[in-house]
């Protein structure tokens, strides 16, 4: 069976997520965004809940699918959790999250991995049906592979014994190659749920490398060259037209089942919405 799908379809059905600073950047996207489009809404440590909230809100009005981020290591107790929550639900209807442990070395509160959020039974109590998770089809610095995969696996069971749809969202990355592979192993194992592949949208070198290592992702100079990158002109800007042609080129549905994209858009909302509709235009 010939691989390979035509990359258009990888221009549907996208996600894309902004942070709650991004609300007047999105606002100006937003008519380069088709309806209903998901749009996750990060839970960074710079940030207040009610901006979160009201990022979300604004996600809803615009006509697209909020999912607010839960980074259980930073939510200090149950009750800040459940706070967060009925705001998201009275002021967004949220019906998605994206439930992920967060990057403080210890704890803040109750949590200490999105395993537990799952567990506290606050999801469905506030409307949440469809919970997304990580993956790494490249690992992670600190957390081993073995780790990793038993993590998956409980948060897979997790959600089941509730009732939650669920989806996997990897970390971003530079290179086709893992990601494929990583894919045919999950469908190996029997993970038939939806995986979007992270993919970094246009920005510049000077930004995707910063990025790359704040998220500890790899991203050697072969690595970056092969995305169309160079390392000397570092104020030179690129989109992730060649990665998306190779997970294209490498995709075999009979394999890699349902597969999407979710950018994360470090060159900002608006460039990277336009730079998708003038990539999908080329390949039309
Ligand atoms: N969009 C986002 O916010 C994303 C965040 N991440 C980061 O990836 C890390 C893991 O998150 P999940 O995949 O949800 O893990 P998880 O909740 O599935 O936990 C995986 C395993 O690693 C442990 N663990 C979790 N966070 C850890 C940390 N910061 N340091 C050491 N051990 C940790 C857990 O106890 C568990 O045994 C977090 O640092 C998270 O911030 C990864 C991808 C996307
Ligand atoms: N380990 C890990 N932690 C994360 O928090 C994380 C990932 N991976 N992978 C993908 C996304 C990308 N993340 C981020 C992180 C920072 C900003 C951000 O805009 N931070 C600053 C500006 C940073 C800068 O320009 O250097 C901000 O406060 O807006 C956005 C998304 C969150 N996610």
């Amino acid at each position: 069976m010939a691989t390979g799908i035509d990359p258009r379809a990888l221009l549907d059905h996208w996600s894309i997520e902004i942070t709650a600073k991004d609300t007047d950047d999105l606002v100006r996207a937003a008519p380069l965004i088709p309806p209903g489009t998901k749009i996750p809404v990060t839970f960074l440590p710079n940030e207040t809940f009610e901006a979160r909230v009201s990022a979300a809100a604004t996600v809803r009005r615009l006509g697209f699918i909020p999912i607010p981020h839960l980074s259980a290591r930073r939510i200090h107790s149950r009750e800040e959790l459940e706070g967060f929550l009925s705001a998201l639900q009275r002021e967004a209807a949220i019906d998605h999250a994206f439930v992920v442990a967060g990057d403080p070395p210890e704890p803040m509160g109750p949590f200490a991995d999105a395993l537990a959020l799952i567990q506290s039974d606050l999801l469905a109590a506030h409307g949440v049906t469809r919970v997304g998770i990580s993956g790494y089809p490249e690992g992670h610095p600190e957390i081993g592979s073995d780790k990793l995969w038993d993590a998956g696996r409980d948060k897979r069971l997790a959600l089941q014994e509730r009732g939650h749809d669920f989806a996997i969202v990897t970390q971003f990355a530079f290179d086709a190659g893992p990601v494929l592979k990583w894919i045919a192993h999950q469908r190996a194992e029997g993970i038939q749920a939806l995986i979007r592949v992270g993919v970094p949208g246009p920005a510049s070198v000077k930004t995707l490398l910063r990025f790359a290592a704040r998220c500890g992702v790899g991203a050697s100079a072969k690595v970056m060259s092969r995305y169309g990158l160079s390392m000397t002109r570092l104020l030179g800007n690129a989109g992730p037209d060649r990665l998306i042609e190779d997970l294209a080129a490498g995709l075999d549905p009979a394999i890699h089942g349902d597969v999407r994209l979710h950018f994360y858009p470090f060159g900002g909302i608006e460039n990277t919405a336009a730079w998708i509709r003038n990539y999908r235009k080329k390949l039309a």
